[in-house]
């Protein structure tokens, strides 16, 4: 509950400061999580280091599950179980896996056969699991998007997904505050997406690093909950730990009768509401940095490179890499249009799409596809166009958008109209784009071979998208529609059918819990989980691999093929697996790590920024772990990445001034060995002259010199823990699991052993107690 502070606080402050368990004097806080989304792709690992370590969830009525990323969108009307559904191997490991340990540790799970199947960041919200003022954590960056609601939504890495499997709990500390205002009208055909695709455009992809960012202004208030989730939701892209809106009237409204909110108009509902009012920025906080964009001034905004602020409003032209200012800058662009097979100087609107796809966490909610079937109402798509899909974002939304007959002019339009799931946004099923094959995309990520490798994105809209559809080039709806595409405006106040709402039976009950028994486990027993095996961190000396890029993204580092694995182990052939090798399998000789002596890189120098942006995967350290990389050195990072690496006892320098890092660069490329030395926080040559300084956090330091646990640690904070949860049922009852989250859990938890208290990371049980 708000405390007595006399100093204007931020909503984030606000949020964030409620929910700290413990601090330490460097600024060190354990925050309490209130909400854990688990998908199949980044939990396999996490249960395994909690079985291995013999520990049980915690908190399995604040966790749901479901499987979202490898499931084909292909008509479930016969099936049985995802052992026969799911055909390709890897996949259905990942989603068998999951199973498993849903029915392990008795958690609430929307599998397959479940109508309320879907994209995490989907379902999440539309339960009723996300509420105002609340942590809400999922393995999977995109959780920023239930910060649409005035949660605290952020990703995290496997590591720290079982950190909050075992104790409810992370070890973080709070980023700064950064404001995006949007005042004025939004223009019609313009909608939200055009809001955060152009709010990249002016910030960049680094522009939120280590901030979390508050959108406030009138042109947001008068957004419904689905738009500002489309806002939120890529405000990773922004590079921000997590987006934040206010909750008021039009989060109350979307939040009524949901399954897993307070009883609409019951005295909890009441408390609730009179909470999550309190919830804004107080008149005269500080924020670090703060960003003003004209609504009336954005304009349908498509992207045209391969970073998500490569983007141009759609009557603009491709822009050219030699009207850039500096050279690094140019050479991103040059390689950005390589890949994308564009010339400067062509316009945006004359540039012709192979394929359409409606989907994805931004734009797959139920709006977004009303809004698409109005563009393409009573017409048909490009003759030329070799496949348009739409993929809805839930069993839920599809059974609503048929309910309003939307598939039917989805499909007499030419479109093929799919089952929930992530589908092509990351294409980890079989939705995929071929080389060279442009795609009009809903999405969120244009990385190279984000939706298949050789793929071309363009991001936009979900009017955008239809109005591509139909011409077969990238268009500006305004061209096609009349006033009625608003897709910006306020919705009724009831945003999906009642009938939608009325899952909560003792049926559903029973599936959740009714798991197919018929195959084996696939627990693999042989790796390790971050409990596990982890040398300290002291001093390295060694090789360095130079690379001069900037906003080096996870699907780069480690593309989405190789997260279909349930180990962290043997990663390291499939790091940077497509600029490493060509499309026939043979090496890239021109890519650093395939020349010598880069081939026994120990560390990695990075000359631009943000380093590891994008997915929250974890299994970009582990790659880079497997093939010897133990320390990274750049200008900065993207905040998941920057923590998983730590996480598994790397450590990544942030060297923020241009002229060390390239002093260092220079001992990289000529192939000298350079010397890291984390107790003295120095960087050497090879001779041990001082190259620079660095800057580490005094806890994750003495973690990584010690070899430390720190879920271990944080199991020390027991008491603390209980303390806050003993508060939390008073002050805000409805965050204990109700309805199906706490039945869910009438199977118990595993039988676990008691848990070794505290061990270092190699596994060694430590003698004396450790401060926390
Ligand atoms: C698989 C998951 C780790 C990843 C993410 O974190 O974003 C995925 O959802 C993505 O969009 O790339
Ligand atoms: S960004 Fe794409 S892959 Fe990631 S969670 Fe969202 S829909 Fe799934």
């Amino acid at each position: 509950m708000p405390s007595a502070d006399l100093k204007p606080r931020t909503l984030y402050d606000k949020v964030f400061r409620d929910h700290v368990v413990d601090e330490r004097d460097d600024g060190t806080i354990l925050l309490y999580i209130d909400r854990h989304l688990v998908h199949e792709v980044t939990s396999p690992q996490a249960f395994e280091g909690l079985r291995n370590a013999k520990r049980k969830v915690r908190r399995p009525d604040c966790t749901l599950a479901t499987t979202d990323h490898n499931v084909p969108t292909t008509p479930r009307k016969n099936f049985k179980n995802v052992g026969q559904f799911v055909e390709e191997a890897d996949s259905r490991t990942q989603c068998l896996t999951l199973e498993e340990n849903v029915r392990a540790y008795g958690l609430a799970y929307f599998g397959l056969g479940d109508k309320r199947q879907g994209i995490v960041h989907v379902i999440g919200p539309e339960q009723g699991f996300t509420l105002p003022g609340t942590t809400v954590v999922c393995g999977d960056s995109h959780t920023s998007t239930h910060g649409a609601f005035g949660a605290l939504a952020f990703g995290i890495g496997t590591s720290e997904v079982e950190h909050v499997l075992a104790t409810q709990t992370l070890i973080t500390k709070q980023d700064k505050n950064m404001r995006i205002k949007v005042d004025g009208a939004l223009p019609p055909g313009v909608s939200s997406k055009d809001i955060i695709l152009h709010a990249i455009g002016v910030i960049g992809t680094a522009g939120g690093n280590g901030a979390v960012i508050e959108f406030c202004g009138s042109a947001i208030r008068g957004l419904s909950m689905e738009a500002r989730m489309s806002i939120c939701n890529m405000s990773i892209e922004a590079g921000a730990r997590a987006g934040m809106i206010a909750p008021d009237e039009t989060t109350f409204s979307y939040l009524r009768g949901r399954p897993l909110a307070p009883k609409f108009d019951s005295l909890e509902w009441k408390k609730a509401v009179k909470y999550w009012s309190s919830l804004k920025t107080d008149e005269g906080a500080d924020f670090d940095q703060d960003v003003f964009v004209d609504a009336k001034e954005i304009v349908p905004t498509v992207s045209w490179g391969t970073s998500p602020q490569d983007v141009i409003p759609i009557n603009g032209v491709v822009p050219n890499p030699e009207d850039l200012s500096t050279e690094p800058a140019r050479d991103n662009a040059r390689r950005a249009l390589r890949y994308m097979g564009l010339a400067p100087g062509t316009p945006m609107e004359d540039i012709e799409v192979d394929k359409v796809f409606i989907g994805s966490c931004t734009n797959s909610r139920i709006e977004d596809l009303r809004a698409a079937a109005r563009i393409v109402d009573g017409k048909k798509i490009a003759p030329h166009l070799k496949r348009a899909m739409v993929v809805p974002g839930s069993g839920l939304v599809k059974k609503q958008a048929e309910s309003e007959g939307l598939d039917k002019i989805f499909t007499d339009a030419g479109f093929e109209w799919r089952e929930a799931g992530c589908s092509m946004c990351l294409g980890m099923n079989p939705d995929i784009l071929s080389p060279k094959e442009r795609c009009a995309s809903t999405s969120n990520r244009n990385f190279e071979g984000r939706q298949g490798a050789g793929g071309r994105t363009h991001l936009m809209s979900p009017v955008m998208a239809a109005a591509a559809a139909v011409v077969g080039k990238l268009t500006d709806v305004r061209k096609l529609a009349d006033e009625n595409i608003s897709p910006a405006k306020a919705p009724p106040k009831m945003q999906l059918g009642p009938e939608v709402f009325e899952i909560d039976t003792d049926d559903d009950l029973e599936r959740i819990l009714d798991l197919p028994e018929d195959r084996e486990p696939h627990v693999n027993s042989a790796t390790t989980g971050s409990s596990g095996v982890q040398p300290k961190f002291t001093k390295i000396k060694g090789i360095a691999a130079p690379l001069e890029w900037s906003n080096v993204d996870t699907d780069a580092i480690i593309p989405k093929q190789f997260l279909k694995t349930i180990k962290r182990t043997g990663l390291g052939t499939a790091l940077f697996f497509s600029l490493r090798f060509n499309e026939d399998g043979t090496e890239n000789p021109d890519f650093v790590l395939n020349k010598e002596p880069y081939r026994h890189a120990k560390m990695l120098v990075v000359t631009g920024p943000n380093f590891g942006c994008g997915s929250s995967r974890e299994h970009a350290p582990w790659a880079l772990l497997d093939f010897g990389i133990t320390c990274i050195i750049a200008p900065s990072y993207a905040d998941i990445f920057f923590n998983n690496t730590f996480k598994n006892g790397m450590l990544p320098l942030a060297i923020p001034d241009q002229n060390t890092i390239l002093k260092i660069a220079e001992e990289a490329k000529a192939g000298r060995e350079i010397e890291v030395d984390l107790p003295n926080q120095r960087i050497n040559n090879a001779s041990g002259n001082k190259l620079a300084d660095f800057e580490v956090e005094t806890f994750r330091k003495h973690c990584l010199v010690n070899g430390l646990d720190d879920i271990g640690l944080t199991m020390q904070m027991e008491d603390e823990i209980r303390v806050f949860e003993e508060r939390r049922s008073i002050d805000t009852p409805w965050l204990d699991g109700s309805g199906y989250l706490k039945r869910a859990n009438r199977s118990g938890p595993v039988k676990v052993e008691a848990a070794p208290v505290w061990k270092t990371n190699r596994g060694e049980p430590l003698k004396e107690p450790l401060e926390w």
